[in-house]
C-alpha cells in the first residue's frame, strides 16, 4: 500500500520502519512544516500527530476519500464529528486510545475485573498511568479507555485526574517520567489487600505494528471501526 504519514515524530518513525518491513511504500511524511500535500495519492493515511491537528487531518482524508487511521489522543470532543463526516463520505476510519494487541487484551481483562468487582463494596478503585515528558496530554488516551471500560460495568460516573478518591469517580494518577514509553496500571485497594493489573510497553513498536495492521485490515472497507474488529475480540 502507499501509506502517507501524518505526524512524524517519535511514533511515525517508528511506524515508518515496520510499514517497510511488511512491504508498503511511504509516499510522504508531513510534519508541522508541511505546506502543501495532495492526501489523494495515498491508498490509506495513519495520523499519529498532535491533539490540536488530529481532527483537520483526518477530515482532509475523508473529504479526499483516503481511509485514514489515528492513534492521535486528546481530540475526541471531536469524534462524533468525524463520524458522522465518515458516514457521510461513506468513508473508512479507525481510531484507537493504543493499537498495541497487549493493551488491546488488557482492555477486555480490565472489563472482565471491573464486571467481578463491581459488587465487592469494600476495594476501592484507582488507575496510574505513566508516560515520557514530551506527552502532551493527560490522562492518557489509553487510561480515558480503562477508565470507560470499568464505568461501564460498575457504579462509577465518571474519571478524575489526580484527585483522590471519591464514590462516583475513578481516581487516575498521570505520571511523566523520563523516556517512559506507557505503564498503565488498574487497582482495587481494600484494607486487607490489593489486586492489580498492569501493562508495561517496552518500546513503541507494539503500537506501531498495530497500526499497521489496523491500515492493512481497513483498506477497501468503509466504515468506522475499532480495534475491536481489526482484531475480532467483538
Ligand atoms: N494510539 C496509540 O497506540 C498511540 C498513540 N500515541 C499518540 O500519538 C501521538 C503522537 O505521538 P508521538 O509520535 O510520540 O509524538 P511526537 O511529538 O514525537 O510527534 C508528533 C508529530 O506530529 C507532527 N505535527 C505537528 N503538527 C502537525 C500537523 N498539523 N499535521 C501533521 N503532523 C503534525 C510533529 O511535527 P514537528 O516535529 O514538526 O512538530 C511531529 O512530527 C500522540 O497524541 C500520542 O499520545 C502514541 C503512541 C501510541
Ligand atoms: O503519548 C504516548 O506516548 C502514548 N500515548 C497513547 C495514550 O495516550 O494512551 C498510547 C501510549 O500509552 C503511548
Amino acid at each position: 500500500m502507499k501509506i502517507a504519514l501524518l505526524g512524524y515524530g517519535r511514533m511515525g518513525k517508528t511506524i515508518e520502519k515496520i510499514a517497510l518491513q511488511r512491504g508498503h511504500k511511504i509516499i510522504f511524511k508531513v510534519d508541522e512544516n508541511t505546506k502543501e500535500y495532495d492526501i489523494k495519492t495515498a491508498d490509506v493515511a495513519i495520523d499519529f500527530s498532535i491533539p490540536s491537528a488530529a481532527f483537520n487531518n483526518i477530515s482532509n482524508c475523508l473529504n479526499n476519500d483516503v481511509p485514514v487511521i489515528s492513534g492521535t489522543t486528546g481530540w475526541l470532543d471531536k469524534y462524533p464529528a468525524v463520524t458522522k463526516l465518515c458516514n457521510k463520505k461513506d468513508g473508512g476510519f479507525i481510531y484507537a486510545s493504543n493499537f498495541s494487541l497487549g493493551v488491546n487484551i488488557f482492555f477486555e481483562l480490565n472489563e472482565q475485573l471491573a464486571k467481578m468487582m463491581h459488587q465487592l463494596e469494600e476495594y476501592n478503585i484507582s488507575m496510574e498511568e505513566i508516560h515520557h515528558t514530551k506527552k502532551l496530554d493527560a490522562p492518557s488516551g489509553t487510561a480515558i479507555t480503562l477508565a470507560n471500560g470499568i464505568i461501564k460495568h460498575t457504579n462509577k460516573k465518571s474519571w478524575n485526574l489526580n484527585v483522590t478518591n471519591s464514590d462516583s469517580q475513578i481516581p487516575i494518577i498521570a505520571k511523566r517520567i523520563d523516556d517512559v514509553p506507557g505503564t498503565h496500571t488498574v487497582a482495587y485497594n481494600s484494607e486487607v489487600d490489593s489486586i492489580e493489573i498492569k501493562h508495561t510497553a517496552h518500546n513503541r513498536s507494539g503500537f506501531a505494528l498495530g497500526a499497521v495492521i489496523a491500515a492493512e485490515w481497513l483498506y477497501g472497507k468503509t466504515g468506522v471501526f475499532t480495534m475491536k474488529d481489526v482484531l475480532g475480540l467483538k
